[in-house]
Order: C-alpha cells, then sequence, then structure tokens
C-alpha cells in the first residue's frame, strides 16, 4: 500500500497534500530523550474509521509510520493529540499508545457523557489530556458548553486541557480560558497572523494571557502552518520560515519552561506544501537559540508534563 493511500472506502478530500516521504536526516541533534509533543495518526481508515461529522478526510498515517518517522529524525517520544477526522472515538489513539511501549502519550477528545470508566481506560493507555478545539473550520460547534463538565472529571486524575484557536478569537474567549482551573496547553500559540508584527496588540494579548495564566503552556510549533512568505522547509532549506521565528522565539524566551515542541506529522490540511519533517527539526534552533532552551523545550517540559508519573521508563 502506497503512503498516500486512504483505506477502508474513504476518499481523500480534494486537494489533499500526503505527507511528505522520505525526509532528510536533520543536521540539527535533537537532546537525548527529546519528544514529539504535537503529532496525529490517521486510521488507517479500513481499521479506524474516521468520524462521520469530520470536516476533512486525510490520508492514513499510522502508528507504525509515525513511530518510524519519529526513529528516523532523532526523537525519542511522541505526545500523540487526537484530530477532529476522529471525532471523539479515540480508537486509533489508543491502539497507537499500547503499541508504543510506554513511549508515547496522548491527548484525547471525549464527550461530556464519557464515564469514569472510561476515562480509567484512557488513561492506562497514556492518555494525560482532552483536545478542545475552537477552531470553526474543524467543528460544527465550539466546545464551550462541554468545556466545564468535562474539565471537571478529567482534573482528578491530574490530566490537562489542551485548546486550539486562532488569534482572532482569543479577546471573546480570554476570560473562559483562563477560568480553566488544570494545566492548560494551548497549540501553536494561538495561531498568530504572521503578517502583523511581533510587538503589536494581536500577539500581545497572547503575552499577555501566558503571563496572566501561569497555568498556561503553548506549543510553538507549526511554522509552515503560519508561515506566509517561507521560505518553505523543503530542499535542504536550513532557514525556513523567518517570518514566524520572532513570535516562537519570543515566547521560548519569556516563557522556557512552559513551551513544547511538535512535528504536526501528518500534517493535516496544508494547502500549500508539505514540509520535509527533517528540515522542521532544523527550524528549532532558530527558535531555542542556546542547549538549555532546547533541553527545556524538547526534553524537561514535556516529560513533566506527560511522564510526571513514570520518568525511568524506555530511554531512561
Ligand atoms: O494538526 C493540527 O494541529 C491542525 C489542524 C488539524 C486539527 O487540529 C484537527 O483536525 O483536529 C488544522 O489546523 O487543520
Amino acid at each position: 500500500m502506497a503512503h498516500g493511500d486512504t483505506t477502508g472506502g474513504f476518499e481523500k478530500s480534494p486537494g489533499w497534500l500526503d505527507w511528505h516521504d522520505g525526509p532528510s536526516t536533520p543536521t540539527f541533534r535533537l537532546p537525548a530523550g527529546a519528544v514529539d509533543a504535537h503529532c496525529h495518526v490517521f486510521g488507517p481508515g479500513a481499521q479506524f474509521p474516521y468520524a462521520p461529522e469530520r470536516k476533512y478526510t486525510p490520508c492514513d498515517a499510522s502508528a507504525d509510520e509515525l513511530f518510524a518517522l519519529r526513529d528516523t529524525l532523532g526523537f525519542d517520544r511522541n505526545v500523540i493529540v487526537q484530530a477532529t477526522c476522529h471525532g471523539a472515538d479515540n480508537r486509533a489513539l489508543v491502539d497507537a499508545l499500547r503499541r508504543s511501549e510506554g513511549r508515547a502519550r496522548g491527548v484525547a477528545t471525549v464527550r461530556r457523557d464519557v464515564t469514569g470508566e472510561q476515562l480509567a481506560e484512557l488513561h492506562d493507555a497514556g492518555v494525560r489530556g482532552v483536545r478542545f478545539n475552537f477552531v470553526k473550520r474543524l467543528v460544527d460547534r465550539v466546545p464551550t458548553d462541554s468545556l466545564d463538565q468535562i474539565v471537571a472529571k478529567i482534573a482528578p486524575l491530574g490530566w490537562h486541557v489542551v485548546i486550539y484557536f486562532e488569534a482572532d478569537d482569543l479577546p471573546e474567549l480570554y476570560e473562559f480560558f483562563s477560568a480553566i482551573p488544570t494545566d492548560v496547553v494551548v497549540d501553536h500559540m494561538g495561531r498568530p497572523d504572521v503578517t502583523k508584527e511581533p510587538d503589536g496588540p494581536e500577539f500581545a494579548l497572547f503575552l499577555q494571557f501566558m503571563r496572566d495564566n501561569p497555568n498556561v503552556w503553548t506549543k510553538v510549533s507549526c511554522p509552515e502552518r503560519l508561515s506566509v512568505t517561507g521560505p518553505r522547509a523543503l530542499e535542504g532549506e536550513q532557514h525556513a520560515y523567518t517570518d514566524v521565528v520572532p513570535f516562537a522565539r519570543r515566547v521560548v524566551e519569556e516563557f522556557p519552561d512552559r513551551v513544547l515542541w511538535g512535528t504536526d506529522w501528518p500534517h493535516p490540511n496544508l494547502k500549500d506544501h508539505m514540509p520535509d519533517d527533517g528540515l522542521l527539526v532544523d527550524f528549532i534552533p532558530q527558535i531555542a537559540t542556546t542547549p538549555q532552551l532546547q533541553q527545556q523545550l524538547l526534553v524537561d517540559n514535556p516529560r513533566r508534563l506527560y511522564w510526571a508519573d513514570s520518568l525511568h521508563t524506555a530511554g531512561d
């Protein structure tokens, strides 16, 4: 089966870009124990069908393919995040976690009627957080009404909340997000518009949100999604996505103990190009410029958040 296939009778969304086959070996050597803290598994559709309510149908991206990428790039571990194409059906995620032999943790999506038994099962598989997607193109309705009820159920497990939203929506959601009692992880720096100034009011609000809320962390990931001017992480480019650098570097330097980084493999919904994941790893030293910052971003922070209960498992 070729890697760009979608099995189980599903048809990829028009214009779908398949993940990069044969990423380059990164020039940047990841520190020992590095965690790819944002990636997904998709299907395979024949085994784990895509959710009826999905807004896109991806190409399959299996756990085995993810683990092969992990090894090629030099990561030790993964944090696998439930994407909307699987809705609240976490079977593909749980299967990947179970097969990782302790080298992956997960972030699930659950409904408000989730039971204690179901949560215990997810915890046992390695789930440590729940994701709420506020990006309007990805969901029928934003989950504002169910969040409190779900948080009340997951907080006793020591889990955290992952939120995905766009910069335009932060003013309206600022107070709501600030009231979340658990740790909160914001995907991709709240998707800043990088054509605006990193010193401008829009990004200032995001920085203020992190300052006001010491329980808020963020992933300084997805330059390929945020960048407008590139250059793209293709054909050996060592200084990709320079327009995103000042934003991400600012966050890493101000909040070095609350940042995470991930590849976002297999990069759902990219429209412009599919990056070479090896060159994406080479983006990291542009935003975490010292070995100390790299160690925090790639090893210490994700381990604290995801492996606090088993700091001596595989890879140690
Ligand atoms: O992979 C990501 O982080 C971003 C996504 C997909 C997504 O979040 C989802 O489907 O849940 C996007 O912007 O389309």
